[in-house]
């Protein structure tokens, strides 16, 4: 099963210097599915995501992505793989003050090689339109309100349609109103590209619009029952 599995992580354990994050983190998400991952401030699930990344490296335990071992993998193969099927959304957006929205959305792409300008911006085109800010290509990121500055962080993370999207806190930074058009703007994209979905977050409408919800403790990963 963990070969098929869009995303399979065994054994996973985290420490920085002597202090013990999380250990025996086991979890495994299918092509397709939203998972939520709640868990207390603290107990890592940040750490965990940017395990999953790459941003971060784990201390024991194997993570399988796409049927691949990355651990076993040399590095640019690695991080070959991480580029094609990986895209990350961050609480704090992370878009580049000095590139405009499409320059922003577009990273990706040229990170992958894709260099060829129609092309590029027909996919930037449609990718924020997508994401309800069509037109929007030649605005810095400091013109644009928090709940637009997400939707380009959103575009920017599905842009090169990968296989997994890793989302931390995304609605973290954003008002109430805000925070549930992102949701069902990054749920509805991440479906409509048939990607998976793994979200850290505190909140239950997020949770509730997950697939599974996983709740991630010191020494593991428990199910939970969705909110009702
Ligand atoms: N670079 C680092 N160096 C040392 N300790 C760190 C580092 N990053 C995180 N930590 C510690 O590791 C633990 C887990 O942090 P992490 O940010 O992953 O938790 P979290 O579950 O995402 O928390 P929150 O819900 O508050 O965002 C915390 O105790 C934190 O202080």
């Amino acid at each position: 099963m963990s070969d098929t599995a869009l995303l399979a992580v065994r054994g996973l354990a985290k420490r920085y210097g002597a202090t013990p994050v999380f250990s025996g983190i086991d979890l495994t998400l299918a092509r397709g599915e939203v998972v939520a991952l709640l868990g207390a401030s603290g107990v890592g699930k940040s750490s965990l995501l940017n395990c999953i990344a790459g941003l971060d490296v784990a201390d024991a335990g194997e993570i399988r992505l796409l049927g691949q071992v990355v651990g076993q993998l040399a590095e640019p193969q690695a991080a070959a793989l991480r580029r094609t099927s990986l895209g990350f959304v961050f609480q704090a957006f992370h878009l580049l003050p000095h590139l405009s929205v499409a320059d922003n959305v577009a990273l990706p792409l040229l990170l992958l090689g894709q260099r060829e300008p129609a092309a590029v911006d027909a996919r930037v085109a449609e990718v924020l339109a997508g994401v309800g800010l069509a037109g929007y290509q030649a605005r810095r990121p400091r013109e644009l309100s928090g709940g637009q500055l997400q939707r380009v962080a959103i575009a920017r993370a599905l842009v090169h349609r990968p296989a997994l999207i890793l989302a931390d806190e995304p609605t973290g930074n954003l008002d109430p109103h805000s925070a549930a058009q992102v949701l069902d703007l990054l749920f509805a994209q991440v479906r409509q590209n048939g990607a998976g979905c793994l979200i850290v977050t505190h909140s239950d409408e997020a949770a509730r619009r997950a697939d599974r919800v996983l709740r991630l403790l010191g020494d593991g990963v428990r199910a939970e029952a969705p909110a009702a």
